[in-house]
């Protein structure tokens, strides 16, 4: 616990600001060397709030830094076949350096069809099988990791927390992030745990963790006496409750009840302005590595 019996706060906005700040120079450095500028197709089906807004948001941040933003806004019915088309037409296009599609999709088309039919080369989310297979084995890097799991190490590495050797538990077995984010902790030598809907007792076993990772999708899921004293705390939750005294009739709280765990943990993250503007930041950086590669095959 720090000394004041309050966590510091891991400030996600800012983190994610300043690797930003990184994406832009690295951005003007590619056009200079080879003329050229990376760009990320962003793929919508549907109509879905939520996701609307993490698409208008991730095209706005390319446009801050110089990504080139090559949009396609399907409609809700469109059919798996038609999806397929347009990513087939991504994959060919030079000019395309990441290609993503925002999930979840309408029912009629499956997502792993979709995510398999995704160039290697281009999956900027790192949700492709052979990305997600190379994460899993030593020595094997993947082109690009998923960039939630990818964001909360990379706040965990730049507030200074140690991974190597630490007990660490992650909360929650997604694909897009429990998953990755618990291999991409073994990969950094941690002794990692996963707990899930089935797992007897998950408390005990959150309270041994020096890190957490919550992401189990469930508000207020992890209370303050289930972490150990000091423990650095990542909320990926990002859970709408009803909230009458916002303008938008509700607000964002984590899988993690933040009130409970600042008194206990060292570090945690708040939601929002977390994990969450991370996400954002890791696109921009997969992308321009994927540029930067695709700028190295043609050299
Ligand atoms: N193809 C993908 N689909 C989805 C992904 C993904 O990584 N790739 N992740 C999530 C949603 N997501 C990005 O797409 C995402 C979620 C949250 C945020 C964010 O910045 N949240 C803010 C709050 C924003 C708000 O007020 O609504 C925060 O936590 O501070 C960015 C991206 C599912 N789909």
């Amino acid at each position: 616990m720090a000394e004041n019996g309050q966590a510091k706060i891991i400030d996600g906005k800012k983190i994610a600001e300043s690797i930003r700040a990184e994406v832009a120079e690295g951005v003007t450095a590619l056009k200079a060397q080879t003329g050229k500028v990376p760009g990320l197709a962003v793929v919508i089906v549907g109509e879905r709030k939520d996701s609307q807004t993490y698409v208008r948001m991730k095209r706005k941040a390319c446009a801050e830094v110089g990504i080139a933003s090559f949009d396609h806004d399907l409609p809700a019915d469109t059919s798996e076949a038609e999806v397929l088309q347009v990513i087939q037409q991504l994959n060919d296009n030079p000019d395309v350096h990441g290609i993503l599609v925002q999930l979840p999709l309408p029912a009629q088309i499956n997502e792993q069809n979709i995510l398999d039919a995704i160039s290697i080369e281009k999956d900027v989310d790192g949700f492709h099988p052979m990305n997600i297979g190379r994460l899993c084995m030593k020595g094997r890097d993947p082109l690009s990791v998923p960039c939630t799991p990818k964001g909360c190490v990379e706040l965990l590495v730049r507030s200074g927390i140690t991974i190597a050797g630490k007990r660490a538990v992650v909360v929650g077995r997604s694909n897009i992030v429990g998953m990755p984010a618990a291999l991409l902790l073994i990969g950094m030598n941690a002794t990692v745990s996963i707990v899930h809907s089935r797992t007897d007792d998950p408390k005990s076993i959150v309270q041994q963790a020096d890190i957490v990772i919550a992401a189990a999708g469930r508000a207020h899921l992890v209370k303050g006496d289930w972490l150990k004293p000091g423990a650095a705390v990542i909320d990926v939750g990002t859970n709408a409750v009803d909230d009458p005294t916002k303008k938008s009739g509700y607000r964002l709280v984590g899988d993690v009840d933040f009130e409970e765990a600042k008194k206990v943990a060292g570090h945690i993250t708040p939601v929002p302005g977390g994990v969450g503007p991370m996400t954002i930041a890791m696109l921009l950086q997969n992308t321009l590595d994927s540029a930067r590669r695709s700028a190295e095959a043609q050299a």
